[in-house]
């Protein structure tokens, strides 16, 4: 099954549009997991058995793992993600752009390595160094579009012929890289209207949409603004507000995410 459809059916399996992102700082985990030595692969387990049932995806960044030399704990959870829970779509957050020789390597990293069902890119080099993550024709290719951070209006907002850059990044996936119907846009939920502006640029394309949660994006203007005629086309991120949600009562960590997660995707669900 190819990225597009294993992701049209967990938006309908879960009645879900939220991705739960899994990115483990160390120093945010509970005790217990801080100094075991599979104590990221561990956490990221309980976080994921307790949420699989309200996911669309899930999303690890790889700078989390790969920070403290724990790769070996991404492959495993990725290998868990794969057994477990075949049917949810893994995305690697791992935003590479680089000449097409070394983008090659960073496609074998991971599909082949992390067995991922999309990768997020970079388009900052252009088409030859999207073009060999086109190979893998069953995967996503996820490219950035306009950022949930302050900073990405820096160039993303530069006027190039009448119309910010972001936008023609949109029209060039949607016309040219996009002919095997593989790719997805990254933009944020802090910027409703330039998600409208995408949306309106590549029709039913999906978007990653990370900023609500931790960042503080608004999920009603979000969702109003993202969804396709079918009232889905979107896979909202969460991943700081969901890992480390406060437990309430008699709660642990785990509960407590599943409970955010839960809130979260029910706060998505009532404008879709
Ligand atoms: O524009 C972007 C692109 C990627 N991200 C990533 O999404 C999550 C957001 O985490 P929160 O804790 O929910 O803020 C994180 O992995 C970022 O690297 C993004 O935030 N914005």
């Amino acid at each position: 099954m190819n990225f597009i459809t294993k992701l049209n059916a967990a938006w309908a399996a879960n009645d879900s549009l939220l991705c739960v992102g899994l990115d483990p700082d160390i120093e945010r985990l509970p005790v217990q997991f801080r100094d075991a030595p599979d104590g990221i692969y561990q956490f990221c387990k309980e976080i994921i058995d307790a949420t699989a049932g309200l996911a669309c995806a899930f999303k690890p960044q790889i700078a989390y793992f790969a920070a403290l030399a724990a790769e070996g704990q991404l492959e495993r959870i990725c290998a868990y993600l794969r057994e477990a829970y075949p049917h949810i779509p893994l995305i690697l957050d791992s935003k590479r752009g680089d000449i097409g020789a070394t983008a090659k390597q960073y496609a074998r990293e991971a599909y082949d390595r992390y067995g991922a069902d999309a990768v997020t890119v970079s388009p900052y080099m252009g088409s030859d160094s999207v073009e060999p993550y086109m190979e893998w024709q069953d995967r996503g290719v996820i490219v950035l579009c306009r950022t949930s951070n302050p900073g990405g209006s820096d160039l993303q907002f530069l006027q190039v012929d009448g119309k910010p850059l972001y936008q023609h990044v949109a029209q060039l996936v949607a016309d040219k890289w996009n002919a095997n119907g593989q790719c997805a846009l990254v933009v944020g939920a802090t910027f409703p209207e330039e998600i409208r502006a995408v949306r309106d640029i590549v029709g039913e394309m999906p978007l990653l949409i990370p900023g609500i949660g931790a960042q503080g994006g608004d999920i009603e203007a979000t969702v109003r603004a993202g969804r396709t005629t079918s009232g889905t086309g979107m896979m909202i991120n969460s991943s700081r507000a969901i890992l480390y949600a406060k437990p309430q009562g008699g709660e642990d960590f785990a509960a407590a995410a599943r409970r955010v997660a839960e809130e979260t995707r029910q706060a998505i669900n009532a404008h879709r």
